[in-house]
């Protein structure tokens, strides 16, 4: 795979860290701007390509984006986008009571980057998924959702980083981006 350079537009500087943890192997150079771009309210894919359109018309130059949702199974996909929100409202120690009331606690992890040349460019888009189910907050609650999200018997905030990373929605989008990125050159 030849160089390529990546702008990776976010205001999340623990996705960022991720990200360059994953990318590190590769050939890709990375870097990024922090701009908290306005998030369109729809699928997972339109939410995501909406946010790369934007962050290309503001540096007027390629974007790399990515949106994560969380969704649970008993709320049919919610609430999926917007769990930012939830998780802001209530913090990571109440985050699995969303559930109380339902026995199936099974969810989705879901990591969509979008890659966008320029202004006036379709964006492409790249989807990583991981299923697992929300339990009470276990580790360090640093990043997000991760100390309520278990994966086979481990919270993703249990885990050493380099093994999230492996089997994580965020890594395995990442891996379809760089198998992508090997094509193109
Ligand atoms: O436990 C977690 N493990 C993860 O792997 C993960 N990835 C994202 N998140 C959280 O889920 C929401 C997504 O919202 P989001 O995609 O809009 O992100 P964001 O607004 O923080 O950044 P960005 O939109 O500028 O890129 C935000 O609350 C993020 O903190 C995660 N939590
Ligand atoms: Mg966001």
């Amino acid at each position: 795979m030849a160089p390529k350079d990546l702008n990776f537009i976010t205001g999340n500087k623990n996705k960022l860290a991720e990200v360059q943890a994953i990318l590190s192997p590769t050939a890709v150079n990375l870097r990024s701007q922090a701009i908290d771009l306005p998030e369109l309210q729809g699928t997972i894919e339109e939410i995501s390509t909406d946010k790369a359109r934007k962050a290309a018309e503001r540096v007027q130059g390629p974007v790399l984006v990515e949106d994560t949702c969380l969704c649970f199974n008993a709320f049919n996909e919610l609430p999926g986008p917007y769990v930012k929100w939830f998780l802001q409202a209530l913090g990571v120690r109440q985050f699995h009571k969303l559930l109380a009331g339902f026995e199936d606690k099974s969810a989705q992890a879901v990591c969509t980057f979008a890659y966008c040349e320029g202004p006036g460019h379709e964006p492409i888009v790249f989807q990583g998924r991981t299923d697992g189910k929300i339990v009470p907050a276990r580790g360090p609650t640093d990043f997000g959702w991760d100390a309520c999200f278990e994966y086979e018997g481990q919270t993703y905030a249990e885990m050493p980083k380099e093994e999230k990373n492996k089997i994580s929605h965020r890594g395995r989008a990442l891996a379809k981006l760089v198998e992508w990125l090997k094509q193109e050159v």
